[in-house]
């Protein structure tokens, strides 16, 4: 069988990139290794997360903010395989969603693990060992990456985990030690500490989510330490061992001693890898770089001119939303379009609570860069909104251009930044200054208002609610 496109992984780029190749007028197909579709993002990444995420933070309103709002609770309980089960269950909903969305564009769907024979030709070897063959006039390498792991801190999947494990406990960890307080190590050690466990985090360097702007990082760490959590910042973890019912963490301090921390279960969350095992990139002669992902030109277009590839597998962050623009542009370009991506404006979330969301340049890169800056903060505990439902911790930064008072970057953790960031790309594209969001009426009472505040008190520091 020959097709325009064969797209190799199904995640949020794959098919979303499917989809948008078949609205075209292409015939597409779809290879996936596992049987179900959606990839990580769908399966054991941001769904099945968020799910856990919202149940736990649940739980912990009912045990310690309930009684402020004046709702009685006893014997509350954590059911942890119900919880899991409905997570499972939301798992099922969405993936099944995305079969039905293959039918619906007339996507050929093929399970199994896809490999290049030669540049327009993919072996499938399905589940039962048999193969077949399609080839197709482009190829779209969408195979996205892998939990990283070092040789110190082998991964057992029983007491040495990773989210993927993280995902399915079937009791909550009595202290789980986290190595990494990155992205995947704040939303799953949140999870953890609201249910109860003793949460500890090792992490190489001096904050939390250390690539995001410093204020963000420095205020999650305040939130999470009021959930009991401990901090070993600028530490490095020198190895990690199983010894049956526990896991014992050697770890080296800033001052150069050994100490140790034992824990019943250890999550790996150091980063994740670009995932090309199996493709055989060497049969269609398409390059990888020194670190395993593919390497593309700014056309997403790998050194075989109709072999493209996006996500988690090439260059850039490893967000889904940033392979689903990426599935679509890929798209358009074959059949002749001039799409485009504006790389800058590619909101990050961390879906923590309260959430930390942020778009554009960090202080430390503006800094860095030498762009004249100023900042407006504004802290959500200001807000009767905030006040109202007593989600209180947190703040909105916005940095403009000194001189021009475009918004150079917008910084918020906070209850619902995860949605209200919309606003500020929104803003950011149309390269809107502080003072434009100032004059735009925000509907009172918002969480969003703290953003027209930030901007206020960034125009000329003339915030009213503070
Ligand atoms: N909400 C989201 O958008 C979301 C959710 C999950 C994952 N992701 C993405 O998945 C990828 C993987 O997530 P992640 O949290 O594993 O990676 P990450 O890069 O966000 O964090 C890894 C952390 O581990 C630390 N680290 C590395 N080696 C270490 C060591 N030996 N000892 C102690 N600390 C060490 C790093 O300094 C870093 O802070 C990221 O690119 C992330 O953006 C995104």
């Amino acid at each position: 069988m020959e097709y325009d496109v064969i797209m190799i992984g199904s995640g949020p780029g794959g098919y979303t990139g499917a989809i948008r190749c078949a609205q075209l007028g292409l015939k597409t197909a779809i290879i996936e290794k596992y049987p179900s579709l959606g990839g990580t993002c769908l399966n054991v990444g941001c769904i099945p997360s968020k799910a856990l995420l919202d149940s736990s933070e649940h739980y912990y309103n009912a045990a310690h903010t309930f009684a402020e709002h004046g709702i009685k609770l006893e014997d509350l309980k954590v059911d942890l395989p119900q919880m899991i089960a409905r997570k499972t269950n939301v798992v099922d909903q969405t993936t099944k969603g995305i079969v039905f969305l293959m039918k619906k564009n007339k996507i050929d769907e093929i399970h199994g693990v896809g490999s290049f024979v030669d540049p327009h030709t993919i072996k499938i070897t399905k589940a039962d060992g048999s193969e077949q063959t399609i080839t197709g006039k482009n190829i779209i390498i969408a195979t996205g990456s892998k939990p990283m792991s070092f040789p110190s801190m082998p991964i057992d999947k029983k007491r040495v985990i990773t989210s993927t494990e993280a995902l399915t406990l079937q009791e909550v960890p009595k202290h789980l030690i986290v190595i990494g307080a990155g992205v995947i190590g704040a939303e799953l050690g949140s999870v953890y500490a609201r249910l109860g466990a003793k949460v500890s985090f090792v992490e190489f360097a001096d904050s939390m989510i250390p690539t995001m702007d410093k204020t963000m990082g420095k205020e999650l760490q305040k939130v999470i330490k009021k959930l009991g959590a401990d901090f070993y910042f600028s530490h490095k973890v020198t190895k990690v061992e199983n010894t049956g019912d526990e896991v014992v963490v050697s770890v080296d301090t800033p001052k150069g001693e050994q100490i140790t921390l034992t824990g019943d279960y250890c999550l790996v969350s150091v980063g994740r890898r670009a995932y090309t095992d199996g493709l055989n990139l060497e049969a269609a002669g398409v390059k990888a770089d020194n670190r395993g992902r593919v390497e593309v030109d700014d056309y997403l277009r790998t050194n075989v001119p109709h072999i493209y590839a996006l996500g988690d597998v090439i260059r850039g962050a490893m967000l889904a939303h940033k392979a689903e623009e990426e599935g679509t542009f890929i798209a358009e370009t074959i059949v002749g379009q001039k799409p485009h991506i504006h790389y800058r404006l590619i909101p990050g979330v961390v879906y923590t609570w309260p959430e930390v969301a942020a778009v554009g340049y960090t202080e430390e890169e503006v800094k860095q860069e030498g762009i004249p800056y100023k900042v407006g903060s504004f802290p959500f505990k200001a807000l009767g909104r905030a006040r109202a439902s007593m989600d209180v911790d947190g703040l909105v930064k916005v940095l403009a251009h000194k001189e021009t008072d475009e918004i150079l970057g917008v910084h918020m953790i906070g209850a619902r930044a995860a949605d209200m960031i919309a606003e500020a790309v929104v803003a950011m594209e149309f390269r809107a200054s502080a003072e434009d969001v100032s004059r735009m009426s925000h509907a009172h009472p918002t969480y969003t208002e703290a953003f027209k505040e930030a901007c206020l008190a960034a125009t000329d520091n003339r915030a009213i609610n503070m």
